[in-house]
């Protein structure tokens, strides 16, 4: 048994190739079209397949060469602003790209599906910490391009009779502890990314959007979770599916959430570095409050965190874009 990563060479993926690794499986596929991850994220025993998710006949035959029976789909375009710009990239990337990969991985065989969807399917929740159970009321084309794609898995499996686990990421930070991979995009646009640019002076300065939102001090709430208890979520959610399992959806976050002039000031303790910080308006499509309702994954799958630390996740954030720098990638 196999499983297909899609969007294996990007971040969150990457990590999630890592994590099947060291758990001993043995055989891992990724099919990434390398739009924003980097092969060089693998190590060398993963086996790279180079195209996009959406081509069927390339998704089939990779199924049924490497007798894959569970896929774990990251493969999509992630900026909530570049959304609000772009949705219909975003609805073809997101939605039309993911029917189709869904399509020819059930007539493949793949019997097990894993589906990174977001916290932005919540939109501005009026409950938080938000559970599951909180019906969905996306505000951006990112949100609204995931939560369609929930929809049709959902639908998919149940007419077909394979099972899923649909992962709700909250704000995905840091790195692998033993500095194999992190955020590699040079023009990502996440906080504590950008936050260590500017601390390490590959950026000028950060900008806050928005410190007029009804929160505390008037910066936008998020809850940061750490990139490889993430990978480890989706280790147990395998395994549960394996096992027979039911279909579920489940938050990924740690229940906490921190303001981010919080988080500015935990990026410049950590650093040392008084980086320049300018006040701007607010950014499209922001929420201004998005906090996990986190039992229910530790009930389900018995899931527990390692990494739930907000200067720890900093601290790798800020190793890894030192390394970054000194490898001259990016
Ligand atoms: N980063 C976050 O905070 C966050 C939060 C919630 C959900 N997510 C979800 O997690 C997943 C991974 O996000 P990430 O942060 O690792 O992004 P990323 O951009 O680093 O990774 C995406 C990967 O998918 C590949 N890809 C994109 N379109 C493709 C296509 N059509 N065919 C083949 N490969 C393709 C890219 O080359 C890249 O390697 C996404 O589905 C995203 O929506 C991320
Ligand atoms: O330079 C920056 C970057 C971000 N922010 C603010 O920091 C917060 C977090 O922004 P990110 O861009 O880091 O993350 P988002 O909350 O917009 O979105 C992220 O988390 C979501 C889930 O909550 C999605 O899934 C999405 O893919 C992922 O990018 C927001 O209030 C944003 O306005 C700034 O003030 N300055």
């Amino acid at each position: 048994m196999a499983v297909l990563v899609t969007g294996g060479a990007g971040y969150i993926g990457s990590h999630m190739v890592l994590a099947l690794i060291d758990a001993g499986h043995d055989e891992v596929v990724v099919i990434d079209d390398l739009s924003t991850g980097f092969d060089w994220a693998l190590p060398p025993e993963v086996t790279l397949v180079r195209g996009d998710v959406a081509d069927q006949a390339l998704v089939a035959e990779t199924i049924r060469t490497h007798k894959i029976d569970a896929l774990a789909h990251f493969a999509a375009k992630i900026v909530v602003p570049d959304s609000v710009s772009d949705p219909l990239g975003y609805y073809l990337a997101n939605t039309v790209k993911s029917r189709a990969l869904i399509e020819a991985a059930i007539g493949a065989g793949v019997r097990h599906v894993i589906f990174s969807s977001t916290a932005a399917v919540y939109g501005e929740p009026a409950v938080v910490p938000v559970p599951e159970d909180l019906t969905p009321n996306p505000i951006n084309p990112y949100g609204r391009s995931k939560l369609m794609t929930e929809w049709m898995l959902e639908d998919a499996a149940r007419a077909h009779g394979i099972s899923y686990v649909v992962l709700r990421y909250f704000n995905v930070a840091g790195a692998d502890p033993r500095g194999r991979s992190g955020q590699s995009t040079p023009n990502a646009t996440h906080l504590i990314k950008v936050a260590t640019q500017a601390a390490l002076g590959k950026r000028s300065h950060l900008e806050v959007f928005g410190t007029d939102y009804p929160t505390p001090d008037g910066s936008c709430l998020r809850d940061y979770i750490q990139v490889s208890d993430l990978a480890a979520a989706h280790l147990v959610a395998l395994n549960h599916l394996r096992g027979g399992g039911a279909s579920m959806t489940l938050n990924c976050g740690y229940g906490r959430g921190y303001s981010v002039l919080e988080v500015i000031d935990v990026v410049k303790s950590v650093s040392g570095v008084d980086f320049p910080v300018k006040l701007s308006p607010r950014r499209a499509g922001d929420p201004s409050r998005i906090v996990a309702g986190a039992d229910r994954i530790r009930a389900e799958l018995g899931w527990v965190p390692q990494h739930d630390d907000l200067r720890g996740i900093v601290t790798q954030a800020l190793a890894w874009e030192e390394a970054l720098g000194r490898r001259n990638r990016v």
